[in-house]
């Protein structure tokens, strides 16, 4: 039997569920804001909490992984716990842990987070291409064998990623533009559309100079805390916004620790990622 894509998986998940991701983020100030202490115990509470509240209301649930290796192997025993949880409801988890390496490691960590009987097998993983794409490959191959996909960071939201992002190559091309061309050549022919995703932010106003269509998800976190909103993602991915994955993570979880009031905050910002797609 063929194993279903990671990007046939995902265009489901989106239709059915509208494109939104919400990250689970256990900031110690969002832990702090909802009576927890900084500790493993308030790690697990407001992991219980947040995977109750978002699995089976998003698509895409994206755990930053940063926030749970904080707390050493225990920690990392919560995020196995969290993803196991999430993907047995039907929700699919995009492990936020931006690895990136020599080939040879890439490839260990291909199978800490990509091999379908590692504790952490995620439906997708951050990946992050600054060793030189080629050297993702093993991530690749391995993505491809068990239905998972890679977000590559292209563009990423933040103020300083222009510094690399938008440094130019001999041929004229920047080095962002550089990973959407080889995310459409991963994607080539792929229906409804392939599996390896490119991070371009929400933040990052006009980007009708760069080729967005690379038939595959655009992850676009910076909506909410980082100044983006739901609005605003026509005028930044024009004709690419079908394939928008927009991340909101602390624009949620300030809303907790109460269930439904999760839930209604990220109903509310799905029903604006809808509204302004389908007015696209
Ligand atoms: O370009 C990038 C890539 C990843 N992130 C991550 O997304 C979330 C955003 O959190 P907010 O609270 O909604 O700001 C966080 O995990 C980042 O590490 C990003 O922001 N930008």
């Amino acid at each position: 039997m063929s194993i279903e894509s990671f990007g046939t998986r995902l265009r489901r998940v989106m239709d059915e569920r509208g494109p939104l991701c919400v990250g689970i983020d256990p900031h110690a100030s969002l832990l702090s804001a909802w009576g927890l202490d900084d500790t493993l115990a308030g790690l697990e509470t407001f992991t219980r909490i947040s995977v109750e509240a978002l699995a089976e209301t998003v698509a895409v649930v994206k755990p930053q992984a940063a926030f749970f290796e904080r707390f050493g192997s225990r920690g990392v025993a919560v995020l196995e716990k969290a993803v196991a949880e999430l993907r047995s409801a039907g929700t699919l988890v995009v492990m936020d842990a931006k690895r990136g390496d020599i080939g040879s490691t890439m490839a260990a960590y291909a199978e800490a987070f990509l091999r379908k009987d590692s504790p952490l097998f995620s439906d997708a993983l951050t990946v992050s291409p600054y060793l030189g794409y080629g050297s993702l490959q093993p991530a690749v191959s391995l993505a491809r064998e068990n239905g998972a996909g890679l977000f590559v960071l292209a563009l990423t939201s933040n103020p300083e990623g222009g510094e690399v992002q938008h440094a130019v190559r001999a041929d004229g091309r920047n080095i962002g533009a550089t990973m959407l061309a080889h995310l459409a050549e991963e994607n080539s022919g792929a229906e409804p559309m392939g599996s390896f995703g490119a991070v371009v932010g929400a933040t990052l106003g006009d980007l009708s100079s760069y080729e967005l269509d690379i038939n595959g998800p655009l992850l676009a976190p910076g909506i909410g805390a980082q100044g983006a909103t739901p609005a605003d993602l026509p005028s930044v991915f024009g004709s690419a916004v079908r394939n928008v994955v927009p991340n909101v993570s602390r624009g949620v979880l300030k809303a907790g620790p109460s269930v439904p009031a999760l839930r209604s905050a990220a109903e509310r910002f799905a029903d604006e990622v809808r509204a302004a797609v389908a007015g696209a």
